[in-house]
């Protein structure tokens, strides 16, 4: 369990993370989404006692991380995942961690297994893919057999495999019982692999909710209309909480009305429909739309085409 409260990192003049609160809990990965520069990696960071807050507090399982007697019992973490020396073996690696904080040898074999590198424990790490270099470092965030994970970006630049393969690990871990937290810049990535989102924009909480609850809120788009009498449905479509833009070729986009509904009016009134198709915005542009207020650069707003004065 991960708790935030009113935490605040300052840089100088510079606010990274504001008066952040959050709950992470046990027995679901929890996504940790923002734009770049949101304060993500300063935030995990100050989970893992390598930055000191400003003000407010984190804790892990009730207590500061530089608090708990065997910190690596309590949190693993994966920040950067390449930052390995390179001429050893990923074994040797793995059971110079072990030696220094206490760990037995034969969990070494147990994470090497866990992360599906026995067949090449022996090699040298310099020589390892990024997938491999990726396992090796949940591998190393798994040695104390922590009960909460902390892993920032963990699926960047793998390949379709690794990143199934992260996902199914992840599951597994927190089907045990272990907290999850897992950044990442990409919605459609935490839709697959989060069931809940913490969503964080310029240091700030912007929202905290299930994936379920996002995606929910995600489907309201609108309805692409073609027909020959545009102008006749469109009249007959109107109403207070309805929007209908004209796209030219006779085709119409309704907002507030579903299609269904739609279909119906037009059937009632004898228009026949040439399309009649929900557009669902993509989980990447309704999470762009979140946090749209709170990217740091912004292009120049566009204006929509062809919307009725
Ligand atoms: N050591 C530092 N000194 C000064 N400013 C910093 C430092 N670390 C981070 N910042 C600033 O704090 C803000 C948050 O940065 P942070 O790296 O935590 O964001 P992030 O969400 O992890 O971004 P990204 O996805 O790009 O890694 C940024 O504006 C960054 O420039």
């Amino acid at each position: 369990m991960i708790e935030a409260r009113a935490l605040t990192k300052r840089y100088g003049g510079r606010t990274a993370v504001a008066d952040l609160g959050f709950t992470v809990r046990p027995g679901a990965v929890t996504g940790f989404l923002g734009p770049n520069g949101a304060g993500k990696s300063t935030t995990m960071r100050m989970i893992l006692g390598l930055d000191a807050p400003t003000s407010g507090s984190v804790t892990v399982n009730g207590k500061r991380y530089a608090d708990h007697p065997a910190p690596l019992h309590e949190v693993g973490a994966m920040l950067e995942a390449r930052a390995i020396h390179t001429g050893r073996s990923a074994r040797n690696h793995l059971l110079a961690l072990a030696a220094t904080t206490g760990i037995p040898r034969r969990r070494v074999d147990e994470v090497i297994d866990i992360v599906g590198l026995r067949e090449v424990a022996r090699k040298r790490v310099g020589g390892f893919s990024l997938g491999m270099g990726q396992r090796l470092g949940i591998a190393s965030a798994l040695l104390g057999d922590p009960s909460t994970l902390v892993l920032d970006e963990p699926v960047n630049g793998l390949d379709p495999e690794g990143i199934l393969w992260i996902r199914n690990l992840l599951k597994d871990l927190v089907a045990q019982g272990r907290t999850v937290l897992l950044s990442s810049h990409l919605m459609s990535e935490m839709a697959l692999t989060a069931e809940h989102l913490i969503v964080i924009g310029r240091g700030r909480l912007i929202a905290d909710m299930s994936v379920a609850d996002f995606v929910r809120d995600a489907a309201g788009g609108s309805v692409r209309v073609r027909t020959d009498d545009a102008d006749g449905l469109r009249r007959l479509l109107a109403g207070p909480d309805v929007g209908v833009a004209t796209l030219g070729g006779g085709v119409l986009e309704v907002t507030g009305l579903a299609s269904d509904r739609i279909g119906r009016i037009a059937a009632d009134h004898a228009i026949a429909l040439a399309e009649l198709t929900p557009q669902q915005p993509s989980l990447e542009e309704a999470f762009m739309e979140l946090t749209r207020d709170s990217v740091e650069f912004q292009p120049p707003a566009r204006e929509p085409e062809g919307q009725p004065a």
